[in-house]
């Protein structure tokens, strides 16, 4: 097993599975089917760097709180660290390094030219005025101006952000250094230089992923039956465009629970619901309450986590009914359960092919600003498309050659490309 030193000052994460360690167990299977050196693996266990600073803020009401603000930055081999930037009460500086580090084997496996990092404040964006997110987030770029730049570490949404907070870092980043820097974040409104297709481009990759998947099956997506967990960037744009495919979406679930109708929800109805009720989806007329724990074990075609890690867990593996899981969210699954559906023939489609379509088209829009020349949104979805079914095609030929399954394909695939990288480099004797 590899061993980690993630500063001890650490807050301790909530879950009883530690993301870190989690991540840490995926790096040391992929080492081993990769025969990778120990000294290696050690290198690649660690994050380049950990940063985290006080931001502090006063608040409407007038009181001064202090957040945490973290950002961690995993590997910078292949490229400029890339990754989002989460704002959720559950976050960890485990769980952000952990995050980072998928950020790197994503990037591999998608054959772009980044690293891996992210980053994140352990704050419930809902319990702040739009005033509060706008000084805490301009406070927390001010603090890493040092550390990140549009060739140096680049941030995008994740959790609990949006295109908003992006335009308030690309500012005060700008305002800090001079003059504007676009490329400085990703994920940005398209009046700033964002890119079209952004907003929907990770739901898009996990519709193009489970589309590629069910038809190696010989099944479309027409009338597949599909249960989603989450229903904010990513699970809602899966949601959509699903839908649009001629998917039945028998349930969707937020925080606090979800919906459920076995003929199949009308999205753009529960869309414009929740749009009304402050993103919440309880109280939805055409459908019945359901929880987010019962809506994991649905039987259905395919189930998309698309919320938090550690949603399916030794807990839970058994009871999963459905016949393939993508991973819209980041590390849903644990390893254990991975074990345990594997062997009940459960198919897999990992995070880090699954959910890339949000940096694959982070990198294009990077690349639209670095040449001052945007396109329209048919090309940018084309491109990111051909990443990602070349990225889909090359997991599937990998799991065939070394006989493993999807996850282990695709950790094999961006670990390896690091490792390579690492020793070209000269990096690793
Ligand atoms: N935004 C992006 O471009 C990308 C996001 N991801 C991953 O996708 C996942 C979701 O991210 P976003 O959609 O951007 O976040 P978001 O903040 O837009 O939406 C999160 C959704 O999850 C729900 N949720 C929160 N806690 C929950 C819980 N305990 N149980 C069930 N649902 C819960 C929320 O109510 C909301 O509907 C995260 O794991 C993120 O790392 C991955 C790649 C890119
Ligand atoms: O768009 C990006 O740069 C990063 C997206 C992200 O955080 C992720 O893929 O988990």
């Amino acid at each position: 097993m590899v061993t980690t030193s993630i500063p001890v000052w650490e807050t301790h994460s909530p879950a009883h599975i530690c993301p870190f360690d989690q991540a840490c167990s995926y790096l040391d299977w992929a080492g081993k089917e990769l025969k990778l050196d120990a000294g290696l693996l050690e290198i690649l266990s660690h994050p380049r760097k950990v940063v985290t600073v006080s931001i502090p803020v006063k608040l409407d009401r007038g009181e001064i709180r202090v957040f945490a603000g973290h950002r961690v930055q995993h590997s910078d081999v292949l490229g400029p660290y890339k990754g989002g930037i989460r704002y959720h009460p559950a976050v960890t500086l485990r769980e952000v390094s952990a995050l980072a580090m998928l950020m790197t084997w994503k990037c591999a496996l998608l054959g772009i030219p980044y690293g891996g990092a992210k980053g994140g404040i352990p704050i419930d964006p809902k319990q702040f005025s739009i005033g509060e997110l706008e000084r805490i987030s301009r406070r927390y770029i001010s603090e890493l101006i040092k550390d990140i730049g549009p060739s140096v570490d680049i941030p995008a949404p994740d959790m609990g952000t949006s295109a908003r907070e992006m335009a308030w870092m690309m500012d005060t980043y700008s305002v800090n250094v001079g003059h504007a820097v676009p490329g400085v974040v990703t994920g940005k409104p398209i009046s700033i230089g964002g890119s079209r297709g952004r907003e929907m481009a990770t739901g898009r990759g996990v519709m193009i992923i489970v589309r590629e998947a069910l038809a190696d099956r010989g099944q479309s997506l027409a009338g597949a039956k599909i249960a989603i967990q989450g229903f904010g960037n990513v699970g809602g744009a899966a949601a959509q465009l699903l839908h649009q495919a001629g998917a039945k979406i028998i349930a969707v679930s937020t925080g606090n629970g979800g919906v459920f109708s076995e003929h199949g929800l009308d999205i753009p109805a529960l869309k414009a619901y929740a749009a009304e009720n402050r993103r919440s989806i309880l109280g939805f007329p055409h459908g019945t309450f359901i929880s987010n724990a019962d809506l994991l074990t649905l039987p259905c075609d395919v189930l998309i986590p698309a919320a938090l890690e550690n949603q399916i867990t030794e807990d839970n593996a058994s009871q999963i009914q459905a016949k393939m899981i993508a991973e819209a969210a980041n590390g849903p699954v644990t390893l254990e359960a991975n074990h345990t559906l594997e062997g009940r023939g459960v198919i897999v489609l990992p995070d880090i092919l699954a959910n890339a379509g949000g940096v694959v088209v982070s990198y294009l829009e990077w690349v639209q600003g670095l040449s001052y020349l945007f396109w329209d949104e048919e090309r940018v979805n084309r491109e990111m498309e051909h990443l990602m079914v070349q990225a889909y095609r090359q997991v599937m030929q990998q799991s065939k050659a070394r006989q493993v399954n999807l996850r282990l394909a695709a950790y094999t695939l961006g670990v390896g490309r690091v490792a390579q990288a690492l020793t070209d480099r000269g990096l690793y004797p």
